[in-house]
């Protein structure tokens, strides 16, 4: 498998580290700004299989546009997209396989399965998505708490709440509290709570490094290759994920 890096910041130089120590062959890395590696898609002339993104929401056009003129399968790991940009994913996704998560861990895809089953029985709890994550991090809240409330919406009558300090009323049933907490180097933790009267359920997931990460995409990437065009996560590659990102490194 012959595989693009875009982005080449935290995330992408892990992805470079975890390939090596797998056996995956990096042909480019593309970022732009970039002396070291190639700076623009366009510049690409090396044999490529799948790209891995993690960049920014503002390179997604060249992104999409190098996947579908070259007719390669994009990971797409980069978060926050406006729903316009996600709806261009989704568009592209007819034309060429695209793997797009904004968590690419295997306990992540397992912490949805968990809310699909339980928040339909929580009626009379309040839910709360609390995420915490290093201080470089830009985007808030992260795109895994957006997609935690969006499996949770699927399953119950909610809305979002983002921001409580300029509201003076009590919580209602039908809110969603989400949290950002910033600092330190903190790689990604997500909690559920669901608080009821006189209890309360934690449902935790904690990243222990940035290597969950990129195997989970390096694994996205090898199960998307063969694949015809569509939109794929990791719930919809659930049977291959669960062997794949077992995998020791
Ligand atoms: N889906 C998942 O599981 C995960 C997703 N992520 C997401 O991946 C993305 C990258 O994370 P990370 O590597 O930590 O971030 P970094 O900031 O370390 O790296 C970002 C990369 O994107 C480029 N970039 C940033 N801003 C712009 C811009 N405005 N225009 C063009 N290029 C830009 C940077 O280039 P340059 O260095 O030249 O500025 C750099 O190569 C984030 O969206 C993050 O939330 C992260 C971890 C896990
Ligand atoms: O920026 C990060 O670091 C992370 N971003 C993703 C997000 O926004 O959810 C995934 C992970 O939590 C790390």
């Amino acid at each position: 498998m012959n595989v693009l890096i875009h982005g080449f910041g935290a995330m992408g130089r892990i992805v470079e580290e975890v390939a090596h120590a797998q056996g995956v062959n990096v042909t480019a890395i593309v970022s732009p700004g970039s002396d070291e590696h190639t700076a623009t898609l366009n510049e690409v002339d090396v044999p490529v299989d799948v790209v891995i993104d993690f960049s920014n929401p503002a390179l997604l056009p060249d992104l999409l546009a190098f996947g579908r003129e070259r007719n390669i399968p994009l990971v797409i790991a980069t978060t926050g997209f406006t729903p316009d940009e996600l709806a261009e994913i989704e568009t592209a996704s007819q034309d060429i396989p695209i793997f797009q998560s904004y968590n690419t861990s295997y306990g992540i895809a397992l912490l949805k399965q968990l809310l699909d089953q339980l928040v339909p029985l929580t009626l009379g709890y309040d839910i709360e998505v609390i995420e915490a994550h290093h201080r470089k991090k830009v985007d808030a809240p992260s795109g895994t708490a957006e997609l935690l409330a969006r499996a949770i919406e699927a399953k119950r009558d909610v809305t979002p709440i983002y921001e409580r300090t300029s509201r003076r009323e009590a919580r209602g049933a039908e809110e969603l509290g989400m949290h950002s907490i910033r600092g330190g180097t903190i790689f990604g933790e997500h909690t559920v709570l669901f608080a009821g009267d006189d209890e309360m359920i934690e449902l935790k997931h904690t990243a222990l490094s940035k290597r969950v990460f990129a195997n989970g995409a390096l694994a996205a990437a090898a199960t998307i290759i063969d694949r015809p065009a569509g939109l794929y996560n990791l719930s919809n590659l659930y049977e291959e994920a669960t062997h794949v990102t077992h995998k020791r490194l």
